[in-house]
C-alpha cells in the first residue's frame, strides 16, 4: 500500500506492542515538511504559524530537551498499562485531540472535523471537537463510536447562544466541556496578517453557528440565503473577555466536567479550582496568542501543585512519544496534540490522524518498557533529572 510517510516493516516490534503498532514510523519534521508540501501556502501559514516571531512556540517544543527520563532497570516492564481515568472514564492511554478550529481547510473534501472524529473511534482516543468547525457539532458526535468526546467552547459575547451551545453538546452525547479563555480575541499573528487569511477561514468554522436556533434568530435573513451577513454577526459575538465573575455562569450552564483552558498561573488554577471547575487545561495555545510567554511546559508542575488533585491537562509542545511521557512525569493526567493532528489529516484524512496518533503511542508505550516505568503512576518527577 502506497502511503505519504513510506513503507516500514520490523516484526520485532511487534513483540512489545499490544495493538497500537502504527504501519509506519513518524518523526516529527519529516511529518511536518511533508504536510508544508502538501497544504496550499496560506493554509500551512495558519495551522503552523503563531505568534510574534514565534519565539514562545519553538520553546514550547524545546521545553521537552530540557527533562530527561532516568531509565530503571530490573523493572520487567514487559506489560505497561497506559490507562488513565479522567472524569469517571477510562481512556486507554493519556492522550486526546485538542481542540482546532477551522480542520476543515486541512482536508480535501473539507470534512477535517468527522474524518478526526472517525480517528478518535478508531484509536479510542478522544477528540476535544472545537466551537470552529465545519461540521456541525451533532454530525461529529456521531462518528465518534464508543470513544468519549469533549466538546471546545469559545464562549460567544451572547449569552444565550453560549447556552444553547453547550446544552446542544450535551444532547449530543458530548462527555465534557472546555472552556478556552485564552482567545477571546486572536493573538498578533504576522503570518495569518501577511495572507489575509482570516476571511477565508470563517467558510471553515460556523458550522454550529449556523446551525444554531439561537444565532439564527439574530438574522434578518437565514445563513444559507445570506452567508456575509451571517458571518459578520459571528465577527460581532465571537470573544467573550471573561471575567472570574462569569465563571459562575459558565458553571451553571452545564452538569458535564468543565474544564477551563489557558490557565498556566498557579494563583489562576486555586482560583478556577475554588468557583468548581473539574479540571484545569494548562496551555497556551500552541503559541499562537502571545508571544513572550512561559513554555507551556515549564508552567505546568507549579499548576499541577496548585490543582492539588484536580485533573490538568497540557498540551503546547508535544511531538513525541518521549514528550506525552515527560508531561505525565511532570504531573499531567493527560496531554493534547494540536498540530500533529492536523498535519496527519492533510496527509492522510483519517487515516493520517490515527497514523499520527498510533506513532506517539507506540513511541510512549516503547520508552515505558524500556526504561521500566510499566505504569503511569511509575512516571513521578523523580523520574526526570533537569538536563541544563
Ligand atoms: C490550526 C489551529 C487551530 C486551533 N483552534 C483552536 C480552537 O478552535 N480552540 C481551542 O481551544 N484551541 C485551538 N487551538 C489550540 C490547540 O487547542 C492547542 O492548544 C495547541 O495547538 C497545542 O499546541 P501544539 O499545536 O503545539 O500541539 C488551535 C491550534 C491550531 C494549530
Ligand atoms: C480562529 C481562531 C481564533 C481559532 C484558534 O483558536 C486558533 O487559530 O488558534
Amino acid at each position: 500500500m502506497s502511503h505519504p510517510f513510506g513503507s516500514y516493516q520490523n516484526e520485532i516490534y511487534l513483540n512489545g506492542l499490544a495493538g497500537i503498532l502504527p504501519r509506519f514510523p513518524m518523526v516529527h519534521a519529516e511529518l511536518e515538511a511533508k504536510a508544508q508540501a502538501a497544504l496550499p501556502p496560506s493554509v500551512w501559514s495558519y495551522v503552523a504559524g503563531g505568534a510574534g516571531d514565534e519565539h514562545t512556540q519553538r520553546a514550547n517544543t524545546t521545553a521537552f530537551q530540557r527533562w530527561g527520563l532516568i531509565p530503571r532497570m530490573f523493572v520487567g516492564a514487559s506489560q505497561r498499562d497506559l490507562s488513565v481515568d479522567l472524569f469517571g472514564m477510562t481512556l486507554p492511554a493519556p492522550l486526546f485531540m485538542a481542540p482546532v478550529g477551522v480542520l476543515g481547510i486541512c482536508a480535501q473534501d473539507g470534512h477535517g472535523d468527522l474524518a478526526t472524529a472517525r480517528a478518535a473511534a478508531h484509536t479510542g482516543v478522544p477528540m476535544a471537537a472545537s466551537t470552529l468547525s465545519a461540521d456541525p457539532m451533532e454530525e461529529v458526535a456521531a462518528e465518534f463510536g464508543a470513544t468519549p468526546g469533549f466538546f471546545q467552547l469559545y464562549t460567544p459575547t451572547d449569552r444565550e447562544l453560549a447556552q444553547s451551545l453547550v446544552h446542544r453538546a450535551e444532547r449530543a452525547g458530548f462527555k465534557a466541556i472546555v472552556v478556552t479563555l485564552d482567545t477571546w480575541v486572536t493573538g498578533w499573528r504576522p503570518r495569518d496578517l501577511a495572507t489575509s487569511n482570516f476571511p477565508q477561514l470563517r467558510g471553515h468554522c460556523l458550522a454550529n453557528y449556523t446551525s444554531d436556533p439561537v444565532f439564527r434568530a439574530r438574522l434578518d435573513r437565514a445563513p444559507e440565503e445570506d452567508p456575509q451577513a451571517a458571518a459578520l454577526m459571528w465577527t460581532q459575538i465571537f470573544g467573550n473577555p471573561l471575567t472570574w465573575a462569569d465563571l459562575p455562569w459558565l458553571r451553571s450552564l452545564t452538569e458535564l466536567p468543565l474544564i477551563v483552558k489557558g490557565l498556566c498561573h498557579p494563583d489562576d488554577v486555586r482560583r478556577a479550582k475554588d468557583l468548581g471547575v473539574d479540571g484545569i487545561y494548562c496551555s497556551n495555545h500552541g503559541g499562537r496568542q502571545a508571544n513572550g510567554g512561559l513554555p507551556a511546559l515549564d508552567a505546568l508542575p507549579a499548576v499541577v501543585e496548585a490543582a492539588d488533585g484536580l485533573p490538568v491537562l497540557f498540551d503546547s509542545g508535544i511531538r513525541s512519544g518521549a514528550d506525552i511521557v515527560k508531561a505525565i512525569a511532570l504531573g499531567a493526567t493527560a496531554v493534547g496534540v494540536g498540530r500533529p493532528v492536523a498535519y496527519g489529516l492533510a496527509l492522510g484524512g483519517a487515516d493520517g490522524v490515527v497514523h499520527v496518533l498510533r506513532s506517539l503511542l507506540a513511541e510512549a508505550d516503547l520508552i515505558m518498557a524500556v526504561d521500566g516505568y510499566p505504569t503511569l503512576a511509575d512516571l513521578t518527577p523523580e523520574a526526570l533529572q533537569r538536563v541544563t
